[in-house]
């Protein structure tokens, strides 16, 4: 065990990590229950994404934690199945047999973007200042990933009439009324989590989501009414898996010339949201914590292959993508809620090894983790937001130049409910602002390219919507 993960030269030992995984673990899964309920309006069987759910998160966590050793989980993303059901499938026609040969392809870019390193070009590109934004910003959008999970934060429709008076008529967000039991069980984790956070216990955040957990039974909120019987899930995998190989997939995919265009435009706008995504959770959360150092960034040209952990945990993401759509799940990435755990002093591969095992455990005890109740993990994701947000301390707020881009990027990324988004924003307004300044020469090649691209991506989707 300690020759494989290096525990003492990483500063850990096996219960931290244990405990890393299981704070990981429970802090994500939901995207067990949740995943299957969003791709399941596509016309996909329940069982079979709640399958693949389970297999691609075990396989692209357990690639992260043996290949790479660090302690990031991966699981299908939430921004990116919403894009796959309502965009891509209901916006757009496609089927769900198309959508998941597309996310095959996104994955093979992912790839090959990986093993020539651009991805990891990209990431040296990044003005420092942005980094630290990203990061701070990651703390935002894990907050707000769990106050509407939780429905904390909850949207009104407006009045139809507004459009008339040329206003928007979108939904407007607002703090929930609390009057119900999910709200009240999601205050009482995250009074918990914060004593136990500020008294620095050991394993707080676990306790926490357990014992929120266990209050939840008699407040009727931890139910096991998602059961489904373990013949059935399986009887319905045929279904998914490998359904992108076939004649509905890849078959009519490519079968019409006059689509193709648009099916080159939708698998560009998935491979710039899934890889925008894991550079900024690995930004945000891996430089403070010492998971990736400096020296591991920036050793880029030094070496070819996987030399180093920054290479390994980029590999190891990529190829998640790829394997979960063969079994019939959107975008598999690394999940922001990793950074519970790290949180809880992971720092190796046996952290995801553990939140692997979970995951495995999970087709048994489907009911009892479905059992959890959003409102018990919630808390836990809104103080680590408030952890990670202290990156935010290392932009000069005072200077403008700085500020401006720094801003967009953490603050858009909440705002917008999208990693790659916030980190768009922000690359296209730092080279607006270097413009100014008359520095446009100082800008890094890349960061010109990625501005240019989302500028692209964001003219593609405004034509298709
Ligand atoms: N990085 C990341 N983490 C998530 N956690 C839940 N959904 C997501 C997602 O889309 N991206």
């Amino acid at each position: 065990m300690e020759k494989f993960f290096h525990l003492k030269e990483n500063g850990t030992t096996v219960p931290r990590e244990v405990m890393a995984g299981l704070t990981t673990f429970f802090a994500m899964a939901y995207i067990i229950v949740v995943n299957p309920q969003i791709l399941t309006q596509t016309g996909m069987p329940w069982g079979g994404v709640f399958l693949a759910t389970i297999i691609a998160s075990i396989i692209g966590t357990l690639v992260m934690g043996l290949f790479a050793n660090v302690p990031y989980a991966q699981a299908p993303g939430m921004g990116l199945n919403a894009f796959f059901t309502y965009t891509v499938c209901f916006g757009l026609g496609f089927t769900w047999q198309e959508a998941l040969a597309m996310v095959f392809l996104c994955g093979c870019i992912n790839i090959l973007i990986t093993i020539t390193k651009v991805r990891k070009m990209i990431i040296r590109a990044i003005p420092e200042p942005l980094q630290h934004a990203i990061g701070g910003g990651i703390g935002l959008f894990v907050a707000y990933v769990g106050l509407l999970n939780v429905g904390f934060i909850n949207f009104t429709t407006k009045d139809p009439d507004s459009a008339s008076h040329g206003l928007a008529t979108a939904a407007t967000p607002g703090l929930a009324a609390i009057n119900n039991p999910t709200l009240w069980l999601f205050l009482i984790g995250l009074l918990v989590v914060i004593v136990l956070t500020v008294l620095k216990v050991r394993g707080g955040m676990l306790i926490a989501i357990i014992a929120t957990t266990i209050i939840g039974i008699p407040m009727g909120l931890t139910t096991m009414s998602n059961s489904v019987g373990l013949g059935e899930m399986f009887g319905q995998l045929p279904t998914t898996f490998g359904a992108l190989f076939t004649g509905e997939g890849f078959g009519s995919l490519f079968g019409n010339p006059a689509r193709i265009p648009l099916v080159l435009v939708t698998i560009f706008a998935f491979s710039m949201s899934d890889t925008f995504d894991t550079l900024g959770t690995f930004i945000g959360t891996g430089r403070r914590t010492g998971i990736f150092s400096k020296a591991d960034e920036e050793s880029v040209e030094n070496g070819s292959g996987f030399k180093t952990k920054m290479d390994k945990a980029l590999f190891a993401d990529s190829v998640a993508t790829s394997i979960g759509s063969i079994f019939g799940t959107s975008n598999t990435t690394t999940f922001v809620e990793s950074s519970a755990g790290i949180a809880a002093g992971g720092r190796t591969g046996l952290t995801s090894v553990t939140v692997a095992c979970c995951f495995a455990l999970s087709v048994l005890f489907a009911p009892l983790v479905s059992a959890i109740p959003g409102a018990a993990t919630a808390g836990v994701l809104v103080v680590v937001g408030c952890m990670m947000a202290a990156s935010l301390k290392d932009v000069a707020w005072n200077d403008i130049t700085e500020a401006i881009p720094a801003f967009f990027a953490a603050v858009f990324m909440a705002f917008a409910y999208s990693i790659s988004y916030g980190i768009a924003f922000g690359f296209i307004t730092y080279c607006i602002v270097m413009v100014c300044k008359k520095k446009a020469r100082e800008v890094h090649p890349m960061v010109w390219i990625v501005a240019a691209l989302f500028i692209l991506d964001f003219i593609c989707m405004a034509a298709l919507s």
